[in-house]
Formats: C-alpha cells, sequence, structure tokens
C-alpha cells in the first residue's frame, strides 16, 4: 500500500524500554506505532532501550503496521548513537522532536540516510517554521507534541484546545500545502474515554490524518474517529451517483440531501471511499 494514501487512524507511542508492551502491540489494532527511546525512556535506560528496541523489530511480527523509530534530539548525549542505530533497524520511518528548522533535518538525514523521516512539531520555532520544514524532500509526516508545546507556550489545558489552534492550524496548512501526513498528539488522560472521543472528533474535524495515543485502551476510540463513518461513506456513494447522472444530461451540478454536489464534492466523496477499502484491506491483513 502507498505508504501516503495508508490509514494513519491510530498511532500507539511504546516505550522503547518495556519488551511488555512491545510484545503486546504486535497483536493491537493500530495502524502504526512509535517505538520512542525519547520522553518516554529514563535517562540511565537509554543505551538498554536501543537494545531491546533493536531486538524487538528484528523479530518482527508487526505486521503491517508502520514501525516508526522516535530518537533523541542530535543536541543531546544519545541522539548520534539512536540515529546510527535506527539505520540498522528494521524502521519504516524515524522520527525526530522538537524540529526547529528544515537544517534539523539535514542534519539527521546526514545520518539516516534516504530513510524518510517524520518531525515532532512541538516547540514555537517549530510552528514558525512549519512551511520550511514540511517543504524538506525527506519529511513524510508530521507529529504534534502537544505536551511540549503547552509547555512551551505556557498555556493551559482547555477541553477545547483553543491555546493550541494557531499552533494546530499552521501545522496542518504546511502539511497539507506539501501532502505530509499530520498526526494529532496525545491525550494525556488515558482513562478518560469521553474526552478522548471529543479530542479525536475536533482532530478529524480539523483534518488530521489520525492521533497519536498512549495507551492500548485508547486505541479502539481513535479507529473509529478517523475512519469513515457509515454515514459518510452512504453519502458519499449517493453523491458520486447524482453527480453520475446529471454529468450524463451535460450538468455541472446535483443536488443530494438539499446540498449542491459539484466535482469537487465527488472527489472528496471518492477520497472518502478510497480510505474505507484502505481500512478493510488493512484488516483483512
Ligand atoms: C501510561 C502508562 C505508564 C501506563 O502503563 P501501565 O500502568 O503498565 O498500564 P496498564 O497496566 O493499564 O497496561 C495494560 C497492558 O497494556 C500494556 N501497555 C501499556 N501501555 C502500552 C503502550 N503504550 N503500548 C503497548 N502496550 C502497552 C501493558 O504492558 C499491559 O500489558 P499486559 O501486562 O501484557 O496486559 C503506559 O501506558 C505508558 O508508558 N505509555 C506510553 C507513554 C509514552 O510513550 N510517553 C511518551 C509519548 S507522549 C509524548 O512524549 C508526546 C510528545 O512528545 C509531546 O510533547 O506531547
Ligand atoms: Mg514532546
Amino acid at each position: 500500500m502507498d505508504p501516503r494514501q495508508r490509514p494513519y487512524r491510530s498511532v500507539l507511542y511504546i516505550p522503547g524500554s518495556k519488551e511488555r508492551a512491545l510484545d503486546k502491540a504486535r497483536s493491537l489494532p493500530v495502524d502504526a506505532i512509535i517505538f520512542d527511546l525519547e520522553d518516554a525512556v529514563a535517562a540511565d535506560e537509554k543505551d538498554n532501550a536501543r537494545e531491546t528496541l533493536k531486538a524487538a523489530l528484528a523479530q518482527g511480527g508487526y505486521g503491517q503496521k508502520v514501525r516508526i523509530v522516535r530518537i533523541n534530539g542530535l543536541d543531546t548525549p544519545w541522539g548520534r548513537a539512536d540515529a546510527e542505530a535506527v539505520r540498522e533497524m528494521d524502521a519504516d520511518v524515524v522520527l525526530l522532536p522538537k524540529v526547529g528548522e528544515a537544517a534539523d533535518v539535514d542534519a539527521l538525514a546526514a545520518i539516516t540516510g534516504d530513510l524518510p523521516i517524520w518531525a515532532m512539531m512541538e516547540t514555537p520555532r517549530g510552528m514558525l517554521n512549519a512551511a520550511q520544514i514540511a517543504a524538506h524532500p525527506l519529511l513524510t509526516g508530521f507529529v504534534m507534541g502537544t505536551n511540549d508545546l503547552a509547555k512551551e507556550l505556557q498555556t493551559r489545558f482547555r477541553a477545547d484546545r483553543l491555546p493550541m489552534m494557531t499552533s494546530l492550524g499552521l501545522c496542518l496548512l504546511a502539511a497539507k500545502a506539501e501532502g505530509l501526513i499530520a498526526i494529532d498528539g496525545v491525550y494525556n488522560a488515558f482513562k478518560d474515554d469521553e474526552g478522548l472521543a471529543a479530542e479525536c472528533a475536533q482532530g478529524r474535524d480539523l483534518g488530521f490524518d489520525g492521533k497519536t495515543l498512549i495507551h492500548p485502551a485508547q486505541v479502539d476510540i481513535a479507529n473509529a474517529a478517523f475512519a469513515p463513518s457509515e454515514a459518510e461513506i452512504d453519502l458519499a456513494r449517493r453523491q458520486i451517483a447524482a453527480f453520475a447522472e446529471v454529468e450524463a444530461s451535460g450538468q455541472g451540478v446535483a443536488v443530494v440531501d438539499g446540498k449542491i454536489v459539484e466535482n469537487l464534492h465527488v472527489a472528496t466523496a471518492r477520497e472518502i471511499l478510497a480510505k474505507a477499502e484502505a481500512i478493510l484491506s488493512l484488516q483483512a491483513g
């Protein structure tokens, strides 16, 4: 499956040091995994985590899940060794934290070669440089780091995420302009299903492809929120059929459920059906 077309509804962080979680993730219905060497791993565990992760990826068993390794920043004592190790791992993507400018991506690419790179977008400087970062030729995805961003912006938590909206919007604009995958930040209260569902719905409304998660209990909620609903699939089919009918009679506008349907709406309808099919094909294994 084309990596840009495949679903990224659920993207689960797993601490690279936790063997039990690394094993459990093999059977979880997530679309992608971020194997973390950064914030989820304590300083004195960093070297062990790198080896533990390398062994887990070599053992395999992650099926069609996209395997993303988040390294430590290249300005930390562990970043360079992480980047060199990722080059030797069975990974699909390397994720660089706290990206501030496109030169940070260049510095990583000098070590990891042509491995696709995703950027953690989580600093004020990164927000202001989102467009130049997104345009980097090896960059294929953005992940919002809303915890670091809240810290840097000195915002308070709000359920409506109003203090985050400028940052989320800047990154989405940059990602969409360059055709990148855009994944929303984590919801820290991993036992609050209702709050997570609301934040997933908001992220989907904004245009994110999926949500980063921290616990297996969050997976089903994200998978449901970022998949086309039955109602959306039904509407998409009816829009395509109605437009085909008016087009055959030489007209350019159909009406479905009292709303106009033009060729651009048909393009969106086709994307919805393609996404639903991609999800079915993933589920079929
Ligand atoms: C939050 C946790 C510390 C909770 O762990 P725990 O108390 O072990 O939870 P449970 O007992 O409920 O776990 C049940 C089983 O599920 C497995 N498990 C737990 N978490 C994961 C996971 N993330 N992936 C896979 N499997 C997981 C446990 O092993 C149990 O398995 P079993 O015993 O076999 O039944 C913990 O969930 C956790 O560490 N989560 C990840 C935290 C993390 O990765 N943080 C860093 C990313 S967030 C971030 O940095 C974002 C960004 O940078 C920003 O700035 O915003
Ligand atoms: Mg962070």
